[in-house]
């Protein structure tokens, strides 16, 4: 897991068919999302299914027009820079915070395990060798399809600098044949914002997650609280274990250990199901375990899609974007259309939506203790004895800028093992290395197809980019999309991203809203449960802070929007003041 950060397999090459092709048969009248996402969409059955490959919006750019092979060479036929090249000179560190705060990364990564998974060809593969290394730096598999794509450390790097640690391990992700034979990537998730990172993806996932009475999630009890149950069996590939009593964690994603304020989201949205299982049955006590569960289940999906598109979405694209594409929260009339294709798009998962990776910081300071971030990944311990403290330090501290600037915590000990220096990744040469794995096309041919201006030198990049990208790059029309559209300032209108991103995203977000026929304010959704207009009204209230107190005994005052930081307009206010719903009223 470490290696590869995913833990499912892909797909078998039936599913691959039958999620790719066909169609399933629907019960229109069937009032629930599926939890593979199949048949939200009732014409066209499998939009947003787990398994969909992904959606090009520009065709692949292979190596030298091959249908499989990585984007490999420049403009000038010679080979592109290393990937850990360009992260090393181009994301280094430096530190620029901005009005937003850690939790509105944490809301990131949450709702990216909602909406993508791109399955790896085989998690425990070992690529690296030393003959590599000291050889042509090339792997076999690169000229024949195989599985292999290591990331090449240059000598001399600062930090990975022995010959053992100059191969950074790296499998390409798996694939289906597209028309014409050409490698296309799919998702695993559902694309739906529908809490499959919660639920799971299949019935029989979403089953061993419940505990199958009164409607609620199945949960581990300690110290007279509810936590994720236990991924039974799991060792250090999945979760460290430091203190005693660890242990890691099961939930509808596989990511949930990955970092704490991960499974701190999914801790309390957990708390959050089960919680309102207990008031709705309070209403309604004739209600069985399914109904219950179900009922919990679609309005959990509402108040994450509330809190996504309200708190969320605007701080990522600005006020103009959000407004074209209906993406303002307030002013817009619902109006569901089945002719939207929900699919997430290759670009958008394998490099605009991982803006966020930019906007962690070096540290948390829970409970009075400053952690690096390298100490922190896949440590069950800091939810099971810190929630609060941690939720405390999510909220209060500052995320960092959108921008090309990576904390080391990322580059270098992503994963880190603990007391093994050396042993971590790097997130911003993986992003740069998948977008190559998918051909995705360089930086200037996306500025291009998304309607804006090629830039014709490197002085034209902002963040004193000048010297960096030169000396990386041989020509600006090798610049990978990732690493060029994070180094665009923010497009403005409160926005926090670039343009080029900024577009990439404010369309997919409004795919996901407008082609989601259980979207909660859809009022017209044939045969769904749909909710009231008063339900709607109460909903579309629900800010994430009032979930955070509802599920963390503590917390007993809290800024109303908790992925910008307090100031005069968002002062810290008594958890009680916050809206709630009126269960007693809801119905
Ligand atoms: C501590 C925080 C985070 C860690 C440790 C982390 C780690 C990772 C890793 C290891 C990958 C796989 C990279 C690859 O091999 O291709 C990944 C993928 C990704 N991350 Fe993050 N991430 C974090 C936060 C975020 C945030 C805040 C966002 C967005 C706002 C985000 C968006 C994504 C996306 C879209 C992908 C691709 C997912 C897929 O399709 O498989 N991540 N992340």
């Amino acid at each position: 897991y470490r290696h590869d950060s995913r833990q499912t397999r892909g797909l078998s090459s039936m599913q691959k068919r039958s999620v790719n092709g066909g169609s399933v048969v629907c019960d229109a009248s069937y009032s629930y999302r599926s939890y593979d996402g199949a048949c939200n969409n009732l014409v066209h059955t499998n939009y947003g299914r787990a398994g969909a490959k992904f959606r090009r919006e520009l065709p692949p750019k292979y190596h030298g027009g091959d249908k499989t092979t990585p984007r490999m060479s420049g403009s000038n036929g010679k080979p592109l820079p290393s990937a850990r090249k360009v992260s090393a000179i181009i994301h280094d560190p430096e530190n620029h915070t901005m009005g937003a705060t850690m939790m509105f990364m944490q809301w990131g990564q949450f709702l990216d395990h909602d909406m993508t998974h791109t399955p790896v060809v085989n998690e425990s593969l070992r690529c690296c060798s030393n003959s590599l290394v000291t050889g042509n730096n090339l792997h076999h598999d690169v000229r024949t399809g195989g599985p292999c794509f290591p990331i090449i450390i240059p000598s001399g790097d600062s930090h990975f600098n022995t010959v053992q640690d100059r191969c950074m391990e790296f499998v390409r992700s798996d694939s289906v044949t597209g028309a014409n034979g050409v490698r296309q990537q799919y998702n695993g998730n559902t694309a739906w914002i529908d809490g499959s990172h919660i639920y799971g993806i299949s019935a029989d996932q979403a089953s061993t997650l419940r505990s199958h009475q009164g409607g609620k999630l199945r949960v581990r009890r300690r110290n007279g609280m509810d936590y994720l149950p236990e991924d039974v069996g799991k060792g250090d590939e999945t979760c460290f274990k430091i203190k005693e009593g660890d242990y890691c964690f099961l939930a509808g994603d596989h990511r949930v250990n990955v970092f704490p304020g991960l499974s701190a989201l999914h801790t309390v949205f957990l708390r959050y199901h089960n919680k309102l299982c207990d008031r709705i049955k309070a209403k309604h006590p004739s209600w069985g375990d399914e109904k219950l569960y179900q009922e919990s289940r679609r309005i959990v999906i509402a108040v994450i899609q509330g809190i996504t598109y309200r708190e969320f979405v605007p701080q990522i694209v600005g006020d103009s974007l959000a407004r074209t594409h209906g993406l303002n929260p307030h002013g817009v009339t619902f109006k569901y259309n089945s002719s939207i294709d929900p699919t997430l798009t290759n670009v958008f998962a394998t490099a605009a939506y991982r803006f966020g990776h930019s906007l962690v910081s070096d540290s948390l300071t829970i409970a009075g203790r400053e952690v690096e971030i390298g100490d922190l990944y896949m440590r069950p311990k800091f939810v099971l004895n810190s929630l609060r403290p941690l939720v405390e330090a999510l909220i209060a501290e500052p995320a960092q800028r959108v921008d090309r600037w990576y904390t080391t915590g990322l580059t270098n000990r992503l994963f880190e093992m603990p007391n093994k220096p050396k042993s971590g990744f790097d997130l911003a040469a993986r992003n740069i290395q998948r977008g190559r794995d998918h051909g995705l096309a360089p930086y200037n041919v996306w500025r291009e197809h998304y309607g804006l201006s090629r830039i014709t030198s490197f002085n034209q990049l902002p963040q004193r980019s000048f010297q960096r990208f030169s000396r990386v790059y041989a020509s600006v029309d090798d610049i990978d999309l990732y690493t060029g559209g994070l180094t665009e300032l923010p497009a403005g209108g409160r926005g926090r991203v670039g343009e080029l991103f900024s577009r990439i995203m404010a369309q997919q977000f409004s795919a996901l809203k407008f082609g989601d026929r259980f979207w909660y304010e859809n009022k017209q959704s044939t045969g769904a449960a749909t909710f009231t207009e008063r339900q709607i009204r109460q909903l579309s209230r629900i800010p994430l802070s009032r979930v955070l107190c509802d599920t963390i005994p503590g917390l007993d005052k809290v800024q109303a929007a908790t992925m910008r930081a307090t100031d005069s307009t968002n002062s810290k206010v008594t958890c009680s003041s916050l809206f709630d719903l009126d269960i007693e009223h809801f119905w």
